[in-house]
């Protein structure tokens, strides 16, 4: 039997929940509020208590309530009436003439003051009445005169009684109204028996399922203690206060559909009833111009798979090469930012990652990145050593340098496979195909082909004359033209499927890429799909999934801020925090690295999955966001679309000039006492196009505002390639040669920098403040 809360019992019994908290609490039932459930026994405990001790008071109420009494008074006055009646009739006689108006008259006023209930008793008060007068043959009409007179006495006295007992009951109809019945004197729509509702719904949501206003809405919960406005989300317990002081049952909505691929996923990896091997999918990563791209056109050309005239005729994001009869896919977005993009949306798709490295140029800070991505997605790497072609090449220094970083060769007594390639000639790359397979063999990768098909969404995009179009990399099961199916937020049948090769597929089985057409909206890279058995139910989920994202929209971004870490540690039981370091120099990244690992707050210390130099870039926000990590930067900037980036996905990134500053600000946030009282506003920033030397004033610096305004007294930092160089006060403003205080956004100006004269052209000069921030 479900459980039930204090409230609805409360409701249910039509006393205050105050009173059935009071004798459970006496009953030696542990509850602590209205929100408080009983299980079966304890809520018949609390109804036996209830009915017991509610018997006399129910009594004792409606004697004070003047319902009964009301009842009784006219059942009495009826009573004494007919008994007068008869006395006074026995007396005296008289017309009984009179007797007709007046009951009329009485039943008429009675009729127009008594409410609904009464107006039965009126009417077998009537009935009463009438009775003597088809009697009356043998008392005459003074009984009636009599029972006249006698009638307007008692009518004065009913008609008092009535009055009052109208009134009072009016008052108490309105409390008890007031108090748990409003919505029946409203003009809106009836309320729902049962409010279906899901944790985060809003203000707006809410109002549509019980037909009400928003505004009404807010003002409930107000007065419930709420101060929200209507787009705010609300708990389930907000939620279910506001049924309940509705008076309506609140019932929370299973959430089937997110379940339902969830659960799958989670049913299909424990599922070992018939497993088949599958091909590896493989990603390739690597620093700028190491030959990433080189490689990927090579095996394209080169490995394509039998029988397929034309070869691959279309980039679909992913495609399949066959090297000794066993198939090999490739996601065909090289770089780790895709990589993790996709690892951030919960599609953990690669199975190997290939690392190229090339062999002229070493290890750079893309390798390492590279390295830290694939680490934290649990991949292993092979690396492929490429260029050896090239008369500088020196692959033995790259295995030297890569073993700093975890990456140990066999031949050196690790386990990282080395190849050395030359992806622009093809020189072993067939042994790196080979070393693909072999490390798959070790993984011994498999997946059921017997199911429904699930997968993962490498891309998509709207096609003008297809509509939605997404590579779908098919994970398990078997995926078929025709499907029903639901893709991340969206939904539809499969239309069409293809390959890279364009040529239509009836089905497509584990670790196969296929394009397909048909859904009625383009899903994102990283999406999860899976196949449902009709159409109609992946309509469902497909809106119901819709639907549940933007309320997830909606919802606080929980991800951890300096502000919030301290909470959060507490919330998440936290043992690790993640941070990723980006400096100007290898010194500071060390340094930083090595006082943030120092940290230890009640157990809880920093974990450095990523420390580079350069700017903070787009790739570093993707790991933030992917592994729910801060970003340190130390005397680097970030990059404008890294800003956007993590404006978007709300990462924190907290900038330092003082490397004691981010330790403080770390430790004191992990301590939970981040108190910042200054922060820094960027105003705006200019690009160097010409400089001036003058003798008398040093370097003058002459650019535009390229956004935001300079004032003369802001302070200025002077950025060169991402990292900056320089951090002071502005020394002169000009415009045209003179002084000025501001300029602005489009606006050209001249300036110098207090203390400095290294400015170069192409240089970025940043304007900023420092801003008051009132103490929490
Ligand atoms: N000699 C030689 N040149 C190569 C080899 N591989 C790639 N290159 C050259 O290196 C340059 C960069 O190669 P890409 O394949 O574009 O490098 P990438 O890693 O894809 O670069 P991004 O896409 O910019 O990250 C090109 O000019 C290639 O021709 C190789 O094995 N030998």
């Amino acid at each position: 039997m479900a459980k039930k809360r204090i409230y609805e019992l409360a409701k249910e019994l039509n006393v205050p929940s105050k009173k059935v908290l009071g004798v459970a609490q006496a009953n030696g039932i542990k509850v602590k509020n209205h929100m408080s459930s009983l299980d079966a026994s304890q809520e018949k405990t609390v109804r036996g208590a209830m009915t017991n001790k509610s018997q006399p008071s129910t009594k004792n109420q409606s004697q004070a309530t003047g319902t009964k009494p009301r009842t009784n008074n006219n059942g009495k006055s009826n009573h004494q009436h007919n008994g007068s009646q008869v006395q006074q009739g026995n007396q005296r006689r008289s017309n009984a003439n009179h007797s007709k108006p007046t009951t009329k008259n009485n039943q008429h006023q009675s009729d127009q003051k008594q409410p609904a209930r009464a107006k039965t008793t009126t009417n077998a008060k009537s009935t009463t009445t009438a009775k003597p007068k088809t009697g009356g043959g043998k008392f005459g009409g003074s009984l009636n005169r009599n029972n006249n007179n006698n009638k307007n006495k008692k009518k004065r006295r009913n008609n008092r009684n009535n009055r009052f007992a109208n009134m009072y009951s009016k008052n108490q109809r309105i409390r008890q109204n007031h108090k748990k019945k409003a919505p029946t004197v409203r003009k809106n729509r009836p309320l729902p028996e049962v409010l279906v509702y899901e944790d985060g719904m809003n203000a707006q949501d809410l109002g549509k399922i019980l037909h009400r206003e928003p505004a009404e809405i807010i003002k409930k919960l107000f007065m419930l203690g709420m101060m929200v406005n209507q787009n705010q989300s609300l708990d389930k317990d907000a939620i279910e206060l506001l049924a309940a002081d509705y008076g309506v049952k609140a019932q929370e909505k299973e959430h089937v559909n997110v379940s339902d691929i969830d659960k799958f996923f989670e049913e299909e990896e424990n599922n070992t009833s018939y497993q088949a091997p599958r091909p590896p999918v493989v990603t390739i990563m690597g620093h700028v111009d190491h030959g990433k791209t080189t490689l990927l056109d090579y095996l394209r050309h080169s490995h394509i798979t039998s029988g397929e005239a034309g070869g691959i005729t279309q980039a679909i994001g992913a495609y399949q090469l066959k090297q000794d009869d066993h198939l090999i896919t490739f996601l065909d977005t090289p770089g780790h930012a895709a990589f993790t993009e996709m690892r951030a949306r919960g599609a953990n798709i690669t199975d190997i990652t290939v690392l190229v490295v090339a062999a002229d140029d070493g290890v750079m800070p893309q390798t390492v990145e590279a390295i830290d991505h694939a680490k934290e997605a649990n991949t292993p790497i092979i690396v492929a050593v490429n260029k050896i072609d090239r008369p500088n090449a020196n692959p033995q220094h790259v295995k030297e340098q890569l073993m700093n970083y975890g990456l140990v060769p066999e031949d050196y007594g690790g386990d990282t496979i080395f190849v050395d390639i030359s992806a622009k000639n093809g020189t072993n790359v067939d042994e790196l195909l080979n070393m693909i397979l072999l490390q798959a063999d070790v993984m011994e990768l498999k997946a059921n082909p017997k199911q429904n098909g699930a997968g993962s969404v490498v891309e998509a995009r709207l096609d003008r004359g297809k509509g939605p179009v997404a590579t779908l990399l098919v994970q398990q099961g078997t995926l078929r033209r025709g499907d029903p199916i639901v893709v991340g937020d969206t939904f539809g049948r499969v239309r069409t499927m293809t390959n890279e090769a364009g040529q239509d597929l009836e089905s497509a089985t584990p670790s196969t890429p296929v394009e397909i057409t048909g859904l009625n909206a383009v899903p994102e890279a990283g999406d999860r799909f899976v196949v449902f058995d009709d159409e109609k139910t992946a309509r469902a989920a497909g809106e119901e999934r819709a639907k549940e994202a933007q309320i997830e929209e909606r919802k606080q971004n929980n991800r951890v801020t300096l502000d919030n870490l301290f909470d959060s540690m507490k919330q998440e039981d936290m043992k690790q925090v993640n941070v990723i370091i980006k400096a100007d120099v290898q010194g500071s990244v060390e340094a930083l690295a090595d006082s943030l690992k120092k940290i230890d707050v009640e157990g809880v210390n920093v974990n450095v999955i990523h420390a580079s130099v350069g700017a903070v870039n787009e790739s570093d926000i993707a790991l933030a966001k992917a592994s729910n990590a801060i970003i340190i930067g130390f005397n680097v900037r970030p990059t404008p679309q890294a800003k956007v980036q993590a404006e978007t996905d709300k990462i924190d990134v907290r900038l330092y000039q003082v490397i004691y500053n981010a330790i403080d600000d770390v430790t004191a946030a992990m301590k939970g006492k981040l108190d910042p009282t200054y922060v820094e506003e960027v105003t705006g920033s200019i690009d160097v196009r010409q400089i001036y030397k003058a003798s008398a004033v040093g370097t003058i610096a002459g650019g535009m505002v390229n956004d935001g305004y300079v004032r003369n007294d802001s302070k200025v930092r002077l950025v060169r390639d991402g990292v900056v160089k320089y951090d002071g006060e502005l020394g002169s403003l000009k415009r045209f040669k003179d002084d000025v205080k501001e300029v602005k956004q489009g606006h050209e100006c001249g300036l110098t920098i207090e203390n400095y004269n290294d400015i170069k052209v192409g240089d970025v000069i940043e304007a900023y403040h420092m801003k008051e921030v009132a103490p929490k």
